[in-house]
């Protein structure tokens, strides 16, 4: 079996193309959809993050409000970039870029920004909506997920889903996506206390890899006909390497490629999302 390829890349294009219209409709009504992003310090997968959401905003028109900090900034200064914009009215919808340096307070932060503004969908608010089921902004990686397999038409309804890694950003958040009843899938969160890995993934009809470790899945794990979602960055020799080793593509049934997968469908969810609070605000 060669397993067919989840192409983040074409999807995100897709999904812009289905934006662009709508960010039309509003620049009709005199609004213009406005990004914002904080970004502190020089971490260059950071700065590299950033560059590419400001370059799918101006894409789709969607304007850009970037506020780079140094390193050592103080949390009070912190606080008071979020303070401005969640005050701006250009600016619809905004992230903290991640991490953030140690002596900073992410929580804190989060907490901070404005629930209506929150692009990212990890403020506390809107993490309590995801749980309680409520309208919220997704958070952009599960979102993309469950995008790239939907259009992709891979079955989630009824699947066995195991997840690997617990972060807040993809693994635990996409198990609450996953478990809604409009998504209808069984999850299994895998972590570092997951006692047998190699059997929780084989029994998987959908695998999403988000350890953070090379090569973790290989292909005696995956059952033949599984979808495999590589979220996994690790750099090993200066080059980006996933979670998912090479000879996979030989059983599963699909494979999002990294990068080229899931990376891109998490940008494309953040303009979603932008766009989306834009409208809220000429709704009604
Ligand atoms: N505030 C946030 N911080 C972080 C998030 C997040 O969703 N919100 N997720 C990650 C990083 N991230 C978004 O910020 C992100 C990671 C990767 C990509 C991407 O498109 N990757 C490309 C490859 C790029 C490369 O070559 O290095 C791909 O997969 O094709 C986009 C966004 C942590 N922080």
């Amino acid at each position: 079996m060669t397993a067919k390829v989840l192409d983040g890349k074409a999807t995100k294009d897709a999904i812009f193309a289905e934006l662009r219209p709508r960010v039309a409709a509003l620049a009709a009504r005199g609004v213009t959809p406005g990004l914002g992003t904080v970004l502190v310090g020089d971490d260059p997968g950071s700065h590299a993050y950033v560059k590419m959401k400001h370059a799918d905003s101006a894409k789709i028109g969607v304007n850009s409000i970037r506020r780079d900090l140094p390193g050592d900034v103080t949390q009070d200064k912190l606080e008071a970039v979020i303070d401005e914009l969640n005050a701006d009215p250009a600016c619809h919808g905004y992230i903290v870029q991640l991490p953030l340096p140690k002596h900073l307070d992410p929580g804190r932060v989060l907490d901070r920004i404005a629930p209506a503004k929150d692009a990212d969908g990890l403020a506390p608010v809107s993490l309590g909506r995801l749980v309680l089921g409520e309208q919220g902004a997704l958070p952009c990686t599960p979102y993309g997920i469950i995008e790239l397999l939907r259009r992709h038409d891979v079955p989630i309804a009824g699947a066995q889903v195991t997840v690997i890694g617990r972060g807040i950003t993809v693994g635990r958040t996409l198990g609450l996506l996953l478990t809604r009843r409009s998504e209808n899938a069984t999850v299994t969160l895998c972590h570092t206390g997951t006692r047998d890995l190699a059997a929780e993934v084989r029994r998987a009809d959908i695998v999403i890899a988000a350890a953070g470790v090379p090569g973790i899945i290989t292909p005696d794990m995956v059952k033949p006909g599984a979808a495999v979602l590589d979220v996994g960055v690790s750099h090993v020799e200066g080059k980006l390497t996933g979670d998912v080793a090479p000879g996979v593509a030989e059983v599963a049934g699909w494979l999002s490629p990294n990068p080229g997968g899931v990376g891109p469908m998490t940008r494309a969810m953040l303009v979603s999302n932008v766009v989306e609070a834009a409208e809220r605000t000429v709704a009604g």
